[in-house]
């Protein structure tokens, strides 16, 4: 069967799996659709996709696994024996399980993995680890794996190829962050910026100055997004996460490939 469109599925709170998705994506000769699933909707879309798309899945490692929003998803997401490539982008700790997890939840909904990467990236709560990165070095490494996706839905049989990726289960419990970004009364102007960008809905629409702890996945996305810098984490508690994580996290670890 022949692939005549690609098309991008992906969650990017802070837009580092945007971009390193998009960078492979450049180099698939294809013609492509985005579905950027970091924005809340009450009404999951249904997306369905047929043999003749390629399917690249790009989703930031949280816990070391798939974030639980973007699980949230699959729930009307729909293959049919649907070629597909998984992306995931980390903050130099570690993947651990999350193309694994990945993987087989596109599986059981009907998709067929033939390629996967692991990209380390700056940390997007603690973003002196592993600094601008993707930077040159790590685009020639992303592009390179588009080539070699590329190739492959080109010149191979699809259904005759299979990959391995490493990760266990049981997977582990989501960690649950204490970093939930509050808003300055002063500062803020309620133009609800952060309301619209919020992945998990957990900002009122009613009152911006309202964060839904409960809700929030500590993405961090509406620091982000606040044009006024209204919003930010206790600078206390960002420090300790600083702390914790220098010690777990090597800013020079390399991109993993499976092919
Ligand atoms: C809540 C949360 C949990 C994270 N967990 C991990 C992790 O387990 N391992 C890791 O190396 N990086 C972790 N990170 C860092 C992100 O995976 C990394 O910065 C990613 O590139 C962000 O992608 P995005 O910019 O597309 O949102 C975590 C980030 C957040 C916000």
């Amino acid at each position: 069967m022949k692939t005549t469109e690609l098309k991008l599925v992906y969650f990017s709170p802070t837009g580092t799996t945007r971009r390193v998705i998009m960078e492979a994506a450049r180099q698939i000769d294809l013609k492509s659709v985005s579905f950027d699933l970091s924005v809340h909707k009450e009404k999951k879309p249904v997306l369905q996709f047929d043999e003749t798309d390629f399917v690249l899945f790009g989703i930031p490692v949280y816990s070391g696994r798939v974030p639980e929003t973007f699980l949230s998803y699959f729930e009307t997401l729909k293959g049919n024996n649907t070629p597909a490539a998984l992306i995931a982008t980390y903050g130099c700790r570690a993947y651990e399980d999350a193309l694994l997890e990945l993987k087989t939840e596109v599986e059981n909904r009907g998709f067929h993995v033939i390629g996967a990467g692991a990209f380390p990236t700056e940390h997007s709560i603690v973003r002196s680890i592993g600094l601008s990165r993707p930077n040159k070095a790590d685009l020639k490494t992303i592009s390179e794996f588009g080539i070699a996706l590329n190739r492959r839905i080109k010149n191979e049989d699809l259904s005759a190829l299979s990959i391995q990726v490493p990760g266990n289960t049981p997977y582990r419990k989501y960690a649950k962050t204490p970093l939930i970004p509050k808003a300055d009364v002063s500062l803020c102007t309620e133009c609800k910026a952060c309301v619209k960008s919020c992945p998990a809905g957990a900002i009122s629409a009613q009152d911006p100055k309202k964060t839904d702890k409960k809700k929030c996945i500590s993405c961090l996305r509406c620091v982000r997004s606040c044009k006024q810098k209204a919003r930010s984490v206790s600078s206390m508690k960002l420090s300790m996460a600083a702390k914790k994580l220098n010690k777990v996290c090597q800013s020079d670890k390399a991109a993993d490939i499976f092919l």
